[in-house]
């Protein structure tokens, strides 16, 4: 038997022992959970057999209260031990179908010998519980599989750097407890491996990748130093993917201080919020909360406004060329989400800081009892070097105050005295006995009629002026979106905080469509996070202290505004913010070109920015096409897969093109690719696509109200398959008449990346300018 031999037959014994113990913990765990779980439906069953229930006197009750709590303490506290030990068995099962993925011997610079190190998803101690073994792919030392080749290493420990010399690095694959492969490897993460998992096909749901970290996202993903993380990547470089293992990297870091719920992503939609969510629990983790801005906005703005959805402002930009107002439109958010908008937002509130705020009055019966003058007066009264908000808790402390006047005054106005008419005999019974309480019934009982009514009289009044002290309570005194209003419809004041020489262009068309939404309580995208940040600098910002890590996904498509509410809103977090500026496909996207307005927030010691250009998704001949799309491409860099040059096919009408597409997803059915994707421009041009090709072949369409994913042939517009990928991407138009002006080529470029292993791109008549910069070598035309 060859040396290789030998070592392989013992890497398998190996495999099989660990195997043989992890089914005897799973064994030994089941039987524990199944007690536990029983002690817990006999503690339901039972739980008012031990106690005694008597609520007789004062300290009957407080006895019962303890007896209560305290029954109450012993079944939450096994419920958290059957939690543990049911999520140990999940991690453990998982573990026995794979218990590792990768070896280093390391000796350590003190030591004659070198120790295996084996990585898994999660750590595993022998039968007497003192060697590990696996590691945790999170614990320090596992950092060297990732960081180094063969060779001499560090690694940093809590209590210091460890330095020592790797001496062998090995990669496994493991399936169902039997060993498949393994590799000796000399770099970084051989790229055997990494060929074999880039060659998988696309799935319904994004897959972990900690088997194959490379050194660049394992900096990312360990990062503890920062404030701020800045990852700037190209399409399919593993940013998502960076971002979640630095999720699950960061829950076992901290694990007795960090809870999953502490973390929040914030991601493009729920599309892909959906995509994400299986990466976590995958590796033992529960998930984070996921959220999209838009989801905040509704919860704050929901109720005063319709918002418009940041797809619908897409999908407008996109169409809507032919309709009236439409380049005044285009310019509109542009300044409404450039740092000169903030700026002027800033300018604004220091202004109206001195005059300008805009109140409601306070009615009550259809009579305003408090005029907005005399609020507004009262306002400006106050000392102006107080801010805006605290001088607004004041105020409202002061409203509660004249309410209570007005309160008195209405006790006696003829609608009580009808309410009163209208009250039934327990009310007054009600009333007599509180009296009574009060001990005002004397003997002489003349006024007591009088009295029990005014009684009455005072808490009809009182529970009618619930509603209008709830609205001085809530700040909605302050007109925030008149105030906003003025911006747009008093030119001296837009005068004042645009200088005139830096009045935007077609600011009056601006104004006219700002103040037309307005009025029908309607709020673009566009407005909305300036309209946020507005209203947070007259109501103070509302904090979440509880978020401890604040991850932003497509980065590139946020605006200076929604970053700065974003960081006000959780001060105590840490930002991990990721993105990609070729793929800046929103309108406001299209100036800006670097995280300045992100990392201005924070000191730049408190920053770390890194830079991915390795792309993992797609073949080589795949990115060396969509690479040329964009300016700047030539830096990305990628990974040696190989793969079917994209080809383009030009079509004469648009019945030519669908035959074609049909034809070529169901070959590419039959090479065994299962997610498809026909990727169109917009959402109109997929329903266009859907009418054209549901007669042809089982084909479902993507709309911005899906929830999930799933593989098949599907139709999905440009910006919705945003972050996702397929193993077939075909353009379903990509004319000249579809692609053609400057901002479109962010998209083109999006959609393009999302394929794995084949791109396909279809023309009626001639293709789209921006495949001028591609080499012809690069793709196959065919005509
Ligand atoms: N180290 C890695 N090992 C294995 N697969 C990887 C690795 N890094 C990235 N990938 C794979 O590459 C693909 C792209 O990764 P991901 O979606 O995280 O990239 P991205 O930078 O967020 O892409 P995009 O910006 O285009 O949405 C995924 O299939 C992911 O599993």
């Amino acid at each position: 038997m060859s040396e290789a031999d030998q070592d392989r037959l013992k890497e398998e014994q190996r495999v099989e022992q660990v195997v043989a113990e992890i089914k005897r913990q799973i064994g030994g765990l089941q039987e524990h959970v199944t007690e536990i779980s029983a002690d817990i439906v006999g503690i339901r069953k039972h739980f008012w057999d031990d106690v005694t229930v008597n609520f007789e006197d004062a300290t009957e009750a407080a006895e019962t209260y303890a007896s209560i709590k305290q029954q109450a303490e012993v079944l939450s506290e096994r419920e958290r031990v059957h939690r543990h030990a049911h999520n140990q068995l999940r991690t453990l099962k998982r573990l026995v179908q794979s218990p590792y993925f990768g070896r280093i011997d390391f000796r350590e610079e003190t030591e004659p010998k070198a120790d295996p190190i084996y990585l898994g998803i999660a750590s595993l101690l022998d039968e007497r519980e003192e060697q590990f073994l696996v590691y945790d792919w999170r614990a320090p030392i596992s950092s060297l599989y990732y960081d180094y080749a063969p060779g001499p290493a560090v690694y940093e420990t809590p209590s210091g750097t460890v330095s020592g010399e790797i001496t062998c690095k090995r990669q496994y694959v493991i399936r169902d407890g039997k060993l498949l492969h393994l590799f000796d490897t000399g770099v970084t993460i051989g790229d055997e491996l990494l060929q074999e998992v880039l060659g998988k096909h696309a799935d319904s749901q994004m897959k972990s990748i900690v088997a194959t970290i490379q050194r660049d996202q394992n900096r990312i993903i360990r990062n503890e130093r920062s404030r701020l993380v800045i990852v700037s990547g190209a399409a399919g470089s593993g940013k998502t993917s960076a971002a979640l293992q630095r999720i699950a990297y960061l829950l076992y870091r901290y694990r007795k201080t960090l809870r999953a719920e502490q973390i929040v992503l914030f991601s493009p939609n729920s599309l892909f919020n959906s995509y994400i969510s299986t990466v976590l629990p995958e590796l033992g983790e529960e998930n984070m909360q996921q959220t999209t801005f838009q989801d905040y906005a509704e919860h704050r703005l929901g109720s005063t406004f319709s918002l418009e959805h940041p797809l619908a402002q897409m999908e407008y930009v996109l169409t809507a060329m032919e309709e009236n107002g439409y380049a005044g439109r285009l310019e509109g958010i542009r300044i409404k989400t450039s740092p000169r908008f903030m700026r002027a937002i800033d300018d604004y509130a220091a202004l109206l800081k001195e005059k300008g705020i805009q109140f409601r009055p306070i009615t009550f019966r259809d009579r305003v009892i408090i005029r907005a003058e005399r609020i507004r007066e009262q306002f400006y009264a106050m000392d102006p070097s107080i801010s805006i908000p605290n001088r607004m808790a004041l105020l409202a402390r002061w409203l509660l105050g004249e309410l209570k006047k007005q309160e008195r005054l209405e006790r006696n106005k003829p609608w009580v005295e009808d309410e009163l008419e209208l009250l039934d005999k327990d009310a007054f019974v009600a009333a007599y006995q509180e009296l009574r309480r009060q001990n005002q019934f004397r003997e002489d009982t003349f006024n007591d009629f009088d009295r029990e009514q005014e009684l009455l009289a005072a808490k009809i009044v009182k529970k009618q002026f619930q509603p209008l002290r709830q609205f001085v309570r809530e700040l909605a005194f302050i007109d925030a979106a008149a105030t906003y209003r003025q911006l747009f419809s008093d030119s001296e004041l837009a005068h004042a905080v645009f200088c005139a020489a830096e009045r935007p262009p077609m600011w009056d068309e601006i104004c006219r469509q700002t103040l037309e939404r307005l009025d029908h309580h309607e709020l673009t995208y566009e407005d909305t996070p300036p309209f946020l940040y507005l209203l947070e600098k007259l109501e103070g910002f509302q904090t979440n202290n509880i978020v401890r890590h604040v991850f932003i996904d497509e980065a590139q498509d946020y605006s200076p505004f929604q970053f700065a509410l974003l960081q006000r809103l959780f001060p105590r977090a840490k930002m991990t913010v990721l993105g990609d500026w070729n793929q800046a496909i929103y309108a406001h996207a299209y100036q800006s070109s670097s995280f300045e307005a992100v990392a201005s927030l924070y000191e730049p010691e408190q920053t770390e920015t890194f830079v991915l250009t390795k792309s993992y998704r797609s073949t080589e001949p795949i990115v060396t096409f969509t690479r040329q799309l964009v300016p700047g491409g030539e830096s990305i860099e990628p990974f040696h897969r190989a793969g079917r040059k994209p080809s383009v096919t030009i079509v004469a009408d648009s019945d030519r093109l669908t035959e074609k597409i049909a034809a070529k997803i169901k070959e590419l059915q039959a090479d065994g690719h299962q997610a498809i994707a026909v990727i169109t421009k917009t959402a109109a041009e997929a329903q266009e696509a859907y009418e054209r090709l549901r007669d042809k072949l089982e084909i479902r369409m993507i709309g911005t109200k899906a929830i999930s994913y799933e593989t098949g042939a599907l139709i999905i517009p440009s910006y919705l398959a945003k972050g996702v990928e397929f193993d077939a991407v075909l353009i379903y138009d990509a004319s000249s008449e579809r692609y053609q002006l400057e901002n479109e080529r962010k998209l083109f470029y999006t959609a393009c990346t999302r394929a794995m292993h084949e791109l396909h791109l279809y023309s009626v008549g001639a293709i789209s300018p921006f495949l001028s910069t591609v080499t012809e070598d690069s793709y196959e035309l065919i005509p």
